[in-house]
């Protein structure tokens, strides 16, 4: 089975070469899907993410005026809080994705989890920093991912603290 090390690797390089076309043809219908389906509908806070050029583009989140959004904002010791999303509220970190000034934590309803890769089980792998694997552990609410159909593998290396996705949304 490959590492997790590896499989960041390879699924950066996938990404990093993704076609923009297919990558908007995929983004429409998993966004799609997303925003109409009843976790969505149901849920009035909404973590999204502030997506680097390579990740799930998330613009039409982002932009949903009905629904309050959250965004990630790292603290010391891998600790993550999520803030509102506000236009003017954000400054940029060394790791290249912006994040709020503010320091008033809101819990959501559901998250969408970023990642590189995830298993059928809805196992993952992401940045190795394990901010997401650590909010999740006491987290209640609901987590999906947005995938393009690439991104899934068949096999995924599990380590004790994993916690799996329940929604995974791709085509
Ligand atoms: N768009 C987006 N925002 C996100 C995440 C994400 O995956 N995507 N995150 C998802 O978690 C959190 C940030 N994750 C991070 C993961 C690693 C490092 C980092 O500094 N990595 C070091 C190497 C790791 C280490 O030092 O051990 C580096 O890149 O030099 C920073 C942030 C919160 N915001
Ligand atoms: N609940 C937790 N408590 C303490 N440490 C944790 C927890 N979850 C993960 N870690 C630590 O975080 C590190 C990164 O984990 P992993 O490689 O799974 O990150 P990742 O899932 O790729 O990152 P992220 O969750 O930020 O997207 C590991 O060294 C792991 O020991």
């Amino acid at each position: 089975m490959k590492k997790k090390a590896e499989i960041r690797k390879k699924m950066k390089i996938s990404l990093n070469s993704f076609d923009l076309q297919e990558k908007q043809r995929q983004t429409t219908l998993i966004l799609d899907q997303f925003l109409t389906s009843e976790v969505y509908r149901n849920s009035e806070i909404i973590a999204a993410f502030m997506p680097m050029p390579f990740e799930f583009d998330m613009t039409r989140v982002l932009a949903d005026q009905t629904k309050q959004i959250v965004i990630p904002k790292t603290l010391p010791n891998r600790q993550m809080i999520f803030t509102d999303f506000d236009e003017n509220d954000l400054v940029m970190t060394d790791f290249g994705v912006k994040e709020a000034l503010s320091n008033v934590a809101v819990t959501p309803d559901l998250i969408i989890v970023p990642g590189l890769a995830w298993s059928h089980d809805g196992y993952r792998v992401g940045f190795g920093g394990g901010y997401y694997d650590r909010y999740l552990a006491n987290f209640k609410g609901i987590t999906v991912s947005l995938v393009y159909n690439f991104q899934m593998v068949d096999k995924m290396p599990v380590d004790a603290y994993d916690i799996p996705i329940k929604n995974i949304f791709t085509i």
